[in-house]
């Protein structure tokens, strides 16, 4: 299967499922079971399914991911912090991307992008052990060009830029200053033979202009999903996600 779309055709949609096992561990039930979040939004037009396993595993398990890995049709994407713990188990896993992550326990989401100036070998390390079971490794990193620089130096073939930034600016300014940062992040990316991707914190409406970004390989969109789905229905919330994407990325505006 070839991963890399020409620059400018479709768009993947890569699902998280996170906050499905957010739902599940609110009161330790089974349900609902993350495994049937992801077969039904690989139905629904999810490319690919994305799973965050915490070092607190606060919300998807070891045992998800094991369930999961097996019985998907697309392809999953495990992030996971850069600790040898979670290298060995993605090892063992074998989930066709791993997308190293930065991690703090106390943080309520992913704060910020992984600092591979600053980690330079310990990344470098994980990269190979990965990469030595056919794992393709992605790079979660701010729009930053030293970033950028040193995850082609260290070896990654995919980047996901972080759209936290972009996605909580709250004035028209601000979310003009982000959207243009990610634009030059994404270029940075492709000057130097990266597959670019990106994500956090994008909804059904902010959305539209980073998928406008014809560079853009993959958006990975998990909590907006999860909220659309809570009023629309799981299926209809990935659907309509996918829909949006495609038409931004083709020029249709909404309404057309
Ligand atoms: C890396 C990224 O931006 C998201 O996958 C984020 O890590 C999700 O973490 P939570 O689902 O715990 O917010
Ligand atoms: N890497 C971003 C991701 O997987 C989903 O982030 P969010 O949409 O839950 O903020």
């Amino acid at each position: 299967m070839s991963f890399l779309h020409p620059a400018g055709s479709v768009i993947d949609l890569g699902v998280n499922i996170d906050h499905v096992a957010t739902v599940r561990n609110a009161r330790g039930t089974v349900y609902p079971d993350p495994l049937r979040a992801a077969l039904l939004a690989e139905q629904a037009g999810a490319d690919l399914i994305t799973l965050h396993l915490r070092e607190d595993r606060r919300h998807i398990k070891d045992a998800d991911v094991l369930a999961i890995r097996p019985e998907l049709h697309t392809r999953m994407n495990l992030e996971a912090a850069v600790t040898q713990e979670m290298i060995d188990f993605a090892c063992r896993v074998r989930p066709q991307d791993v997308c190293l992550v930065p991690e703090r326990r106390e943080e309520v989401t992913t704060e910020g992008g992984l600092d591979v100036v600053r980690y330079y070998s310990q990344v470098e390390t994980a990269i190979k052990q990965l990469a030595g079971e056919g794992i393709r490794v992605s790079l979660f990193i701010d729009a930053d060009e030293a970033q950028i620089e040193a995850a082609a130096a260290v070896g990654a073939p995919v980047i996901e830029l972080h759209t936290g930034r972009y996605a909580e600016a709250d004035d028209e300014v601000e979310i003009a200053a982000e959207l243009e940062r990610i634009k030059q992040g994404v270029r940075a990316g492709v000057r130097r033979g990266l597959r670019v991707n990106a994500g956090h914190g994008l909804h059904y409406t902010n959305v539209q202009p980073i998928a406008a970004i014809p560079e853009i390989q993959e958006l990975n969109i998990g909590h907006a999903i999860v909220a659309h789905a809570l009023f629309v229905g799981w299926e209809h919330a990935v659907r309509e996600m996918k829909s949006i994407m495609v038409d931004a990325r083709l020029g249709v505006s909404l309404g057309e």
